[in-house]
C-alpha cells in the first residue's frame, strides 16, 4: 500500500563463487517516530541476520545506552578529525549535536554478511543517495504531529529546548519524505504491531536471503 516503488535490485549476474551481499536499510524518519523500538525488536526477532550501524555522535548517552553499541559517543573535536581523515561516509548536524557514518561501521557489519540497519536524518538520506550502497529506503512516520509530541514527551529524554528542536526537524523531515523517490516505503508507526507487520513484510525477501545463506 505504501509502496511507492521497487524496492527490490535488480538481480545482477555474479562472478562464479562471489557471495552477494545483502541490501541494507536505511531506518529514517522524525526523531520520536518509532525507529529504535522497530529495530531493536527486528534485529531480536533475527538473530544473526541483521547488524547495525553504530554511528558516531557528539551528544551525550541517555541512560541505558552503551557506548559502542548504540552509538560511539565521541567529541567534536575528535568526529571532525575523522571526518578531514575521510573516515565518514556521511555527516550531519542535528538538534545542535553532530552524527555521522563511518566507514568502518558499514563495513564491520557487510564483512559479516550481515543486513546492515542505517538508522540516520533525512540529511543522511540524501547523502547515502550519493554513494554505492544502493540500499532499500525506509521512512517511519508517526501518525500525527500531536502523537509524535507525546511520544517524545513520554520518553523522557529529552530537555525543552532540544525537544523543541527535534519537532521542528520532524517538520521539515515529514514534508520531505513526501517527495517522490525520496524513500521506497513510507510506514505510518500508528499501532506498534501493524508497523511492525509491515516492516518485516518489506524486508522478508532479504532475510530470506541470508538465512538461507547460513543454512
Ligand atoms: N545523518 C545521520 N543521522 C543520524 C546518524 N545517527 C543517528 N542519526 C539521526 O539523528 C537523529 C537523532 O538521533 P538521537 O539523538 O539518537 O535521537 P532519537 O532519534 O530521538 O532517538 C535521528 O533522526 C537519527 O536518525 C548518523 O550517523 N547520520
Ligand atoms: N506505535 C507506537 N505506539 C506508542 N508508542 C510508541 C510506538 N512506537 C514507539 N513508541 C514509543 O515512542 C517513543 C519514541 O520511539 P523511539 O523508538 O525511541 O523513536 P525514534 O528511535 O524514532 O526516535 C518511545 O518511548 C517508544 O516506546
Amino acid at each position: 500500500r505504501f509502496l511507492t516503488s521497487d524496492c527490490r535490485s535488480p538481480s545482477l549476474p555474479l562472478r562464479a563463487g562471489a557471495m552477494s551481499r545483502p541490501r541494507p536499510v536505511v531506518l529514517s524518519g522524525p526523531s520520536g517516530a518509532g525507529k529504535s523500538t522497530l529495530l531493536k525488536r527486528l534485529m531480536k526477532e533475527h538473530e544473526g541476520v541483521f547488524g547495525f550501524s553504530v554511528s558516531h555522535t557528539t551528544r551525550s548517552p541517555r541512560p541505558g545506552e552503551e557506548d559502542g553499541k548504540d552509538y560511539h559517543f565521541t567529541s567534536r573535536e575528535a568526529m571532525r578529525e575523522g571526518i578531514d581523515k575521510g573516515d565518514f561516509i556521511e555527516n550531519a548536524e542535528f538538534s545542535g549535536n553532530m552524527y555521522g557514518t563511518s566507514k568502518a561501521a558499514v563495513e564491520d557489519v557487510q564483512s559479516r554478511n550481515l543486513i546492515c540497519i542505517l538508522d540516520v536524518d533525512i540529511q543522511g538520506v540524501r547523502r547515502i543517495k550519493e554513494t554505492d550502497l544502493n540500499p532499500i529506503f525506509i521512512s517511519i512516520q508517526p501518525p500525527s504531529m500531536e502523537t509524535l509530541e507525546k511520544r517524545l514527551r513520554d520518553r523522557q529524554t529529552e530537555t525543552e529546548e532540544s525537544l523543541q528542536k527535534r519537532l521542528e526537524a520532524a517538520r521539515i523531515d515529514m514534508e520531505l519524505s513526501q517527495e517522490p523517490g525520496m524513500f521506497d516505503v513510507v510506514i505510518i508507526n500508528d499501532d506498534l504491531e501493524r508497523a511492525y507487520e509491515e516492516l518485516k513484510e518489506i524486508l522478508d525477501e532479504e532475510i530470506k536471503k541470508v538465512q538461507e545463506a547460513k543454512s
